[in-house]
């Protein structure tokens, strides 16, 4: 800036030194020579002060803007090089010959930091993938991550959608499983970021799937569906073999998508490929964009919520399911996987495809949700009871777990009342860890 004000103040004197103040009235006739004379070293200061100005603006934009590195660069700041490998090498590693080496994606969000820390737990390799976004608080991803690393799981920070740094993953580990639970979550969201469900529901995946299609061995993929694809199919409690053909919201229409697009790298390539269809998963740790976790901070909070009921008056209702019971369901899954049969890219024979409703199969109204909650945390909810608008929600669902159970032995335990009160539990431990709660004893919530 100095130097910007140098030159302007030596343009003053110019003007005020060699012009006369009233140039109007300066006599062409008496003073011609001066004046060409003038002419010239007014243009030359002129131009002189302009490549002066000119300089000074890229000086200032070079010293203050910092170097920006290649995108390679930027890579190598966030994964690559020996240390980064070791420690990939070290979360990957199994604690025995008949475990597993699984890749798990999403693993700072909610279901995927519950599942790597069970199969972690019980001795298998997990390396977990994970991009911190903003779409909800990076604290809770970030203490998730701290739960993870505390038991040796190493959550690389990257994005599905980033073909280098998959391919570096399968290349310095070969997985035996990717357990697929990266994803942009959340029905109502799909309206204000339409983008985000395709970048990550349909183009991430793709790039999973490629990237495993290509791996030699092939790894086993289980990945995360949703109970939405159901969309405006009204036959309940809804089965695997009913219609999936109308999907409510964008995000519902992505996860469709996901199964429409697991289905032809199963038949192409042979990578073996179970879908599940989680059914509105809650628990401690949960995602704070949920109702039951953002009534509770309301409640407690004092502030309204609003209770959505159907056209009709009906009930607006879900078959929410427990942590701990799609936790087991995921297990179950990954562990009647059966082998991909391709390798490098080529199929050489059938492989597995399935498809899995995991759910509470007994559906609870919205209303009697908030009624537990107010129980729980003994305060009343100020409630506002409105139609549901048209954001995307459908008005119920309820799943049929038949399949589940006959070839996973899936069996959810939890009733709602008991894995909120393990919920609320939590919550208060997290965010007030000064209020006494002599309670927090249960698995999930204790961490
Ligand atoms: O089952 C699933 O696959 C889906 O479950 C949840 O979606 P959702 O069931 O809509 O869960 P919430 O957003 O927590 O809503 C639960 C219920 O509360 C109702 N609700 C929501 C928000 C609100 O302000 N008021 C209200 O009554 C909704 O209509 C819904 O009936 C997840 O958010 C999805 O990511 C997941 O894929």
């Amino acid at each position: 800036m100095s130097l910007l004000k140098t030159v302007a103040a030596s343009h003053n004197n110019v003007d005020n030194n060699m012009l006369p103040s009233t140039p109007g009235k300066l006599k062409p006739e008496k003073y011609q020579p001066y004046n060409h004379y003038m002419i010239h070293r007014l243009r030359l200061s002129k131009l002189t002060l302009w490549s002066s100005i000119f300089l000074a603006f890229i000086l200032f934009f070079f010293i203050l803007s910092p170097p920006s590195p290649s995108p390679a660069a930027n890579r190598r700041e966030s994964w690559g090089g020996h240390h980064w490998e070791k420690r990939v090498t070290k979360s990957a590693c199994r604690n025995s010959d008949s475990g597993f080496t699984v890749l798990v994606t999403g693993a700072a969000g909610f279901i995927g930091c519950h599942v790597s820390l069970s199969l972690k737990r019980r001795g298998d390799g997990v390396l977990g993938l994970d991009n911190f976004n903003r779409y909800y608080d990076q604290n809770l991803k970030r203490s998730r991550q701290k739960v993870l690393s505390r038991a040796g799981v190493f959550v690389v920070e990257g994005d599905i959608n980033d073909a280098a740094l998959i391919r570096k993953l399968f290349d310095v580990v070969h997985f035996t499983h990717v357990m697929h639970l990266a994803a942009q979550a959340g029905v109502r969201y799909a309206m204000q970021n339409p983008h985000s469900y395709v970048h990550s529901n349909v183009a991430g995946f793709v790039n999973l799937l490629e990237a495993s299609k290509d791996a030699n061995p092939q790894p086993a993929i289980v990945w995360a569906s949703s109970s939405s694809v159901y969309g405006l199919n009204s036959k309940v409690p809804f089965s695997e073999k009913d219609r999936t053909d109308q999907p409510a919201s964008l995000y519902a229409a992505t996860k469709k998508a996901g199964e429409a697009i697991a289905h032809s790298y199963n038949h192409i390539y042979g990578l073996s490929i179970t879908g599940l269809r989680f059914f509105t998963v809650y628990g401690p740790w949960g995602r704070p964009d949920m109702a039951y976790f953002f009534f509770t901070k309301d409640i407690l909070k004092g502030k309204q919520i609003t209770v959505f009921e159907a056209a009709d008056g009906g009930t607006v209702a879900r078959d929410f399911t427990y942590i701990d019971d799609i936790v087991k369901g995921c297990l179950g899954a990954l562990d009647t996987a059966k082998r991909s049969t391709g390798s490098g890219g080529k199929k050489k024979g059938p492989a597995q495809f399935r498809i899995y409703n995991l759910g509470n199969t007994s559906p609870v109204a919205v209303s009697e949700l908030v009624r537990i909650l107010e129980k729980l945390l003994k305060v009343k909810a100020k409630k506002k009871v409105m139609v549901m608008p048209r954001n995307g929600d459908v008005q119920f669902t309820h799943a049929n777990i038949s399949r589940a159970h006959r070839e996973l032995g899936y069996m959810p335990t939890t009733d709602l009342e008991t894995g909120l009160s393990n919920f609320v539990k939590w919550y208060l431990d997290f965010y007030s860890p000064s209020t006494k709660n002599p309670a927090s004893s249960s698995s999930s919530s204790s961490w």
